[in-house]
């Protein structure tokens, strides 16, 4: 212990004695400082559930106690997976639920951080959140206009930020690109990640964190999105970032080097110094081994020390924590105030982040071709199955009721696609919420308003208006309109409960279940299958939430109510005969049915509909605001 000890106060003072030169060598690099950050006795904790019921487990502690300093420069977290990388990265960026952090402060140049470090810093998260079907520039000035004070801030000088950013990052060429879907193909693995970084660059933070920048792409492009970090970093820019294994072309570009191990911080300090540390330590590296392979392998167990160490390793931790500690207290003392120097950017501007937000996400083109296609060839399937229904009995009422029903099926199940709404962009909505992008409100009525008008409202029409004529059903336009806005509402209030799903569960597996459910449940209470007057009448209560009960006994009501008949005789001149099979056989029908034969009647279908898509959107959202913005 004694030795060790010794080696690591020998380190200490080798690294004090360099600091002076350090300093002097790196000021000739850095063009502009960015702040210090430094975290204190941090321990987190996350509460662990267990069965079926998710009972509070035991309490896990991924965060043990750490402290550590984070400088101007290259500053990256090191460690084999599950060590705690991103967890440390997300507590000192505010990204992390406050509810696990049991104790700990973060301090940047001096000040401890409030809440609104999430707001004057920037995150890059592992998983890219871009907008595939707009291109680089568009997405870039997406970010701008939601995150810019207009106050402070032109289109122009908007505009110019954005051409900026585009010429620092490499992206002018692929600018005009699309980012690209799963249909399209869009720009590279690198160019992505670099228009990532250049949407958390627009409001010029001097604090950058990046989660794992490098996963998932080549050598090369890992190397030149490094590279760029490094660039950022000698202008003014702290960024601190975890990585799990870089290459050597990548180690070499860290200034400060962290690494951990099951949530504790091995070493922290300066990357070109961390081989001396471990070598005092005993641990000597290969020749033409990479050293963060090495460091690795120290951290796994599979390199082995010449020294001993203390077998419980707690001298060893205590000694690194002291470390640390007066590491911190010097950093302390000569921190500067350059903090006032970090950017803060201007709380996000409600009414105008709203409208942009609006128009942006309106942009965003749906599956609508799909949807459009699937209407029209119900319609032709309704229409030619119940072409020009008769008027005689008893086929005439059999095939009007059994069109309704086939009908208000069809409108109900097309809209089961809708469960991705809220389910496919989860990750990009947090992203962009948590970052102060827009409201949540903003969010959910512009998805709603994009996806309403043309993926139910305008085909619906359509459906309508080929089924409704290519049945034979009354001429007259206005029982059209009422039979139209039947449609209309049914799918509404089956999208609702789509939306409601989609809000409420994060896999698309559960939620095609859970919309399901409802949807058969609602069909058996309907009214169709099943005698509603003959029911147990402690299940009886369900048909008063079934879609399918309103919308086909609004259908019924409409086709045989002799409501609209004399608008009927004054436009279409139909013959009495029509007129009297719709009003005297529909009116025992729909008495036989127990439908209100009443002008209110037809009404509260739709008041009943109107309702149920209300209360569901309600719920939506209420389910919305309640997702986790914290990982
Ligand atoms: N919200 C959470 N719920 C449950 N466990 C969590 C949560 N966040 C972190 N953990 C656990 O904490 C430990 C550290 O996780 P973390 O993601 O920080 O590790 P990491 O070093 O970044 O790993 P990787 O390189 O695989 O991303 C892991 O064991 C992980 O399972």
């Amino acid at each position: 212990w004694l030795q060790s000890s010794l080696s690591v106060v020998r380190s200490l003072c080798v690294r004090m004695s360099n600091k002076e030169k350090s300093v002097h060598v790196g000021e000739e690099c850095f063009q502009q400082h960015g702040p210090t950050l430094m975290f204190s006795n941090i321990k987190y904790c996350i509460q662990e559930r267990v069965g079926l019921l998710c009972k509070k487990g035991p309490e896990k502690v991924i965060l043990k106690d750490i402290s550590g300093i984070l400088k101007p420069g290259m500053n990256a977290i090191m460690g084999p997976t599950g060590s705690g990388k991103t967890s440390l990265l997300d507590v000192i960026a505010g990204r992390k639920d406050p509810a696990g952090l049991r104790h700990g402060t973060v301090f940047v140049d001096g000040r401890p951080v409030t809440n609104d470090l999430r707001l004057t810093s920037a995150y890059v998260v592992q998983d890219d959140v871009l907008m595939g079907t707009l291109s680089v520039r568009e997405n870039l000035l997406f970010s701008a206009n939601l995150r810019l004070d207009p106050k402070n801030h032109s289109s122009a000088d908007k505009q110019s930020r954005v051409e900026n950013i585009l010429e620092e990052l490499g992206l002018t060429e692929c600018a005009n690109t699309k980012i690209g879907t799963d249909f399209i193909r869009g720009v590279s693995g690198g160019e992505r990640k670099r228009c990532s970084i250049g949407m958390e660059l627009i409001t010029a933070p001097s604090l950058l964190f990046l989660d794992e920048p490098t996963t998932g792409l080549d050598a090369y492009t890992a190397n030149c999105i490094i590279s760029l970090l490094h660039k950022l970093s000698r202008n003014g820019k702290t960024v601190i970032f975890s990585i799990h294994q870089p290459r050597y072309s990548i180690f070499e570009q860290f200034d400060q080097l962290t690494l951990m191990h099951k949530g504790d911080v091995v070493y922290a300090g300066k990357a070109d110094k961390a081989l001396e540390y471990f070598s005092l330590l005993g641990y000597q590296i290969k020749a033409f081994n990479n050293p963060a392979d090495f460091f690795l392998d120290i951290i796994n167990g599979e390199a082995e020390s010449t020294l001993e160490l203390p077998a419980t390793g707690k001298p060893h931790e205590t000694l690194i924590t002291i470390v640390v500690c007066v590491l911190v207290l010097l950093e302390l003392i000569c921190a500067t105030d350059a903090y006032t120097n970090v950017t803060r950017v201007p709380g996000p501007r409600r009414r105008e982040s709203e409208r942009e937000a609006v128009l942006n996400l309106l942009r965003t083109p749906q599956t609508s071709y799909a949807q459009w296609a699937l209407t029209v060839f119900f319609a032709l399937l309704v229409g030619l199955i119940y072409y020009q229904i008769p008027l005689t009995l008893p086929e005439g009422l059999q095939n009007r009721s059994g069109a309704f029903f086939f009908l208000v099926i069809n409108v109900v199940f097309s809209n089961l696609g809708a469960v991705e709404l809220f389910i496919k962009e989860r990750s990009v909505f947090i992203h962009e919420n948590a970052n102060g992008y827009y409201r949540t409100s903003v969010y959910f009525l512009s998805k709603i308003g994009a996806d309403l008008l043309p993926n139910r409202i305008v085909p619906n029409i359509f459906f309508s208006a080929i089924s409704y004529y290519m049945m034979g059903l009354k001429p007259a336009f206005l029982s059209f309109l009422c039979f139209t806005l039947t449609m209309t509402l049914t799918s509404i209030g089956a999208v609702s409960v789509a939306f409601m799903v989609s809000a409420t569960v994060n896999s698309l597996a559960m939620a095609n279940l859970l919309v399901a459910l409802p949807f058969v449940i609602m069909m058996v209470f309907g009214g169709f299958l099943v005698n509603l007057n003959n029911m147990l009448s402690w299940l009886s209560w369900l048909e008063w939430i079934s879609i399918f009960k309103y919308g086909m006994n609004a259908g019924e009501y409409n086709s045989f109510e002799m409501l609209f008949s004399y608008l009927l005789n004054l436009y279409f001149i139909p013959t009495l005969t029509q007129i009297l099979w719709e009003t005297k056989s529909g009116e025992m029908f729909l008495q036989g049915q127990g439908i209100d034969y009443s002008r209110w009647g037809f009404w509260q279908n739709q008041v009943a509909l109107i309702g149920i898509s209300s209360v569901c959107l309600v719920v939506a959202y209420i389910q919305l605001r309640r997702i986790k913005r914290w990982k």
